[in-house]
C-alpha cells in the first residue's frame, strides 16, 4: 500500500462519525468488517465491477466506514458507506489489495422489491440479525444521496462538493447497464457515477470533464457535483453530471444499423469531429509535452511489455507475440527519424460505448477514466491522440464482428469515414503515419484479449481476429 494510501486509512478510521452525530456511532467499531466479511465474501466476486475476478480473496481490510443514515433502525433503512480492501494474490502485476467502494443499506429485513439487491444476513458483531444490501437499488437511500450533494461539506469520511444548484426531490433509477461502475439517473435529469475500484490521486474522470467545461467544450457533460474520500491524495468516490435524456450509445446505433444492413458513414464521420473538438480542448487546456526519441523508445517498450504480459495471461496470444511485435518496432524506426510529436491527454478508452448520441444527432462523450486495468498514473499519462482513434477504429471491427453475417467491408466505410471527420475538424489525417496507427490499434487489441479473457470469455474470438489480422499484416 502507498504511504498516501496508509495515512488515509488512519485519517479515515478517525473519522467514522457522521457530521450529525455527537459520538462516533457503537455500531461502527473494530468488529463491523469482521461481521460483514463472510457475506462480502461471496457477494463482492460476482458483481461485474469487481476487478480481480479468477483470484480468490483472502480477506478484507476497512479504509472507511462512514455511517450515513443510523444503523439502529429507529429511523427506517440504515445508510452505511465502506472503503474496502480486499487483499488478494497478486498476479502479473495485478495490485493484491484493491480498494471497494460499497453503499451497504441495513434493515431488519428486505422487502421483495429489493431481494436483487440483497448482500445477506448478518449472523454476529453490531448489526447481528439484520440484512445487508446494496443501497443504490433502494430509492429511498439512493435519494438521500442526492441530498447530500444539495447539501455539500464533510460527512464523516466523506466531503461532498457541487458547481450549482440542484433541485431536490428528483426521483432515482439504478441505471441498467454492462458498466465497470454503478450509476444512478435522477429524474433523468442527472447521472451519478459510483466508482467502485476507487484509487488515490485525481481520477481522469473528474478531471477531464471539468478542464473540458472550463475550456467551453460541450462535448462532455460538464460535472455538476461530485464526492471524495479527502486525504493528502483523495479519492474520487462519484460524480454527478447532466444526464443526456434520449441519447442512445453509439454501440446500440452501430448493430441497430447492422442489423437493418444501413451504413453508419454519416454518423461515423460526425464522430470522428466531435473526437477530434474534444482532443482540440484537451490540448489548449491541459500540457502537451512532445514525443521525442527516448519517451518514443519508453513508449514502444510499455507496448512491449503490455504484450508480453498479455501473452503470459492469454497463451493464444503467444503464437502472434513475434509478428505483433514488429508493428512496436516500426514506431521506434519512425522515432529515429525525427519523432516530436505532440502528446496531450485522451480520454484512453474510447469506444462505441463511450459515445453517446443525442436525437437531434449531436455526439458526446463520456466516461474518461480510462481503461480500467490500468494503475492511475499511466491512465493520466499524455498520450498521442491516435491511442483514441485506434480504439474507436476497434470498436466499428468489434461491432461488425459481434454481427452475422460478418460485414468487413462495413466497417472498412465506418473506419475512413471517422478517420476523415477528424481530419476535417483537426487538420490532421491520422492514416497520414500508419505505423503509430497500427501500433495503437494492434497495443488496443492485446488489451481488449485480455480484457475479454477476463470478463466476457465468450466474446475473446473478436479481438483474437483482429489479433491474426494485424500479425498477418505485419508479417507480410
Ligand atoms: N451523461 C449521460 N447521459 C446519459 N447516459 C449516460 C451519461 N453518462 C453515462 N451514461 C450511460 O451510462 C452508461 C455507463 O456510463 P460509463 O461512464 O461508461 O460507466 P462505466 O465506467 O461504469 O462503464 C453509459 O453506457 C451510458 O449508457
Ligand atoms: O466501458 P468500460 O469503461 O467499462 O470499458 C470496458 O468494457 C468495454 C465493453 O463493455 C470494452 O470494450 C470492448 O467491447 C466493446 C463492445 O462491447 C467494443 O465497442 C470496444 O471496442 C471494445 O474495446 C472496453 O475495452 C473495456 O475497457
Amino acid at each position: 500500500m502507498s504511504e498516501a494510501a496508509s495515512s488515509h486509512v488512519a485519517l479515515a478510521k478517525s473519522t467514522t462519525s457522521t457530521r450529525n452525530s455527537a459520538t462516533p456511532s457503537s455500531t461502527v467499531d473494530g468488529t463491523l468488517l469482521p461481521s460483514l466479511a463472510p457475506l462480502l465474501h461471496a457477494w463482492l466476486p460476482r458483481q461485474r465491477w469487481f476487478a480481480g475476478k479468477g483470484r480468490p480473496v483472502t480477506g478484507f481490510s476497512l479504509v472507511s466506514a462512514t455511517e450515513m443514515l443510523p444503523l439502529d433502525g429507529t429511523a427506517g433503512p440504515g445508510l452505511l458507506h465502506l472503503l474496502v480492501r480486499a487483499e488478494q494474490l497478486e498476479q502479473s502485476a495485478h495490485p493484491a489489495d484493491d480498494c471497494y467502494q460499497l453503499l451497504v443499506g441495513v434493515r431488519t429485513s428486505l422487502p421483495t422489491t429489493l431481494a436483487a439487491a440483497l448482500i445477506g444476513r448478518v449472523e454476529h458483531g453490531p448489526l447481528a440479525g439484520r440484512t445487508v444490501y446494496d443501497a443504490l437499488h433502494d430509492p429511498r437511500l439512493a435519494g438521500l444521496l442526492l441530498e447530500r450533494f444539495r447539501r455539500p461539506g464533510t460527512l464523516g469520511a466523506l466531503r461532498f462538493e457541487r458547481t450549482s444548484a440542484i433541485p431536490a426531490g428528483l426521483a432515482p433509477r439504478v441505471l441498467d447497464a454492462e458498466q465497470s461502475n454503478s450509476s444512478l439517473v435522477y429524474g433523468d435529469a442527472y447521472i451519478l457515477k459510483i466508482f467502485r475500484r476507487v484509487f488515490p490521486g485525481a481520477n481522469p474522470d473528474l478531471e477531464l470533464p471539468l478542464a473540458l467545461a472550463r475550456e467551453g467544450c460541450e462535448r462532455v457533460p460538464a460535472p455538476i457535483a461530485w464526492f471524495e474520500a479527502p486525504g493528502p491524495e483523495p479519492l474520487t468516490l462519484g460524480v454527478l453530471q447532466p444526464f443526456l435524456h434520449g441519447a442512445r450509445d453509439g454501440w446500440q446505433l452501430a448493430l441497430t444499423a447492422l442489423t437493418a444492413g444501413r451504413d453508419f458513414v454519416p454518423e461515423a464521420r460526425a464522430l470522428g469531429r466531435a473526437t477530434a473538438e474534444v482532443h482540440t480542448a484537451l490540448a489548449k487546456a491541459l500540457p502537451t509535452p512532445a514525443l521525442h526519441g527516448t519517451q518514443t523508445r519508453q513508449l514502444v517498450a510499455r507496448m512491449v511489455q503490455r504484450l508480453e504480459a498479455a501473452a503470459d495471461a492469454v497463451p493464444a496470444l503467444v503464437p502472434y507475440v513475434p509478428a505483433l511485435r514488429t508493428a512496436f518496432d516500426a514506431v521506434t524506426a519512425l522515432g529515429h527519424r525525427g519523432g516530436g510529436w505532440a502528446q496531450q491527454r485522451v480520454h484512453g478508452d474510447l469506444h462505441l460505448g463511450q459515445a453517446l448520441r443525442s436525437p437531434d444527432g449531436f455526439w458526446s462523450l463520456i466516461d474518461f477514466e480510462g481503461e480500467p486495468a490500468r494503475p492511475l498514473d499511466e491512465r493520466r499519462r499524455p498520450a498521442l491522440p491516435v491511442r483514441d482513434v485506434a480504439g474507436m477504429l476497434r470498436s466499428f471491427d468489434y461491432a461488425a464482428r459481434s454481427h452475422r453475417p460478418w460485414n468487413p467491408e462495413w466497417a472498412a466505410r465506418c473506419r475512413a469515414a471517422y478517420c476523415e471527420g477528424y481530419a476535417l475538424a483537426s487538420g490532421t489525417d491520422p492514416r497520414g503515419e500508419p505505423e503509430l496507427l497500427r501500433a495503437h490499434e494492434t497495443d488496443k487489441a492485446v488489451y481488449e484479449v485480455v480484457y475479454e479473457a477476463r470478463h466476457r470469455p465468450d466474446w475473446l474470438p473478436v479481438p483474437m481476429a483482429a489479433i491474426q489480422r494485424l500479425a498477418q499484416s505485419a508479417a507480410a
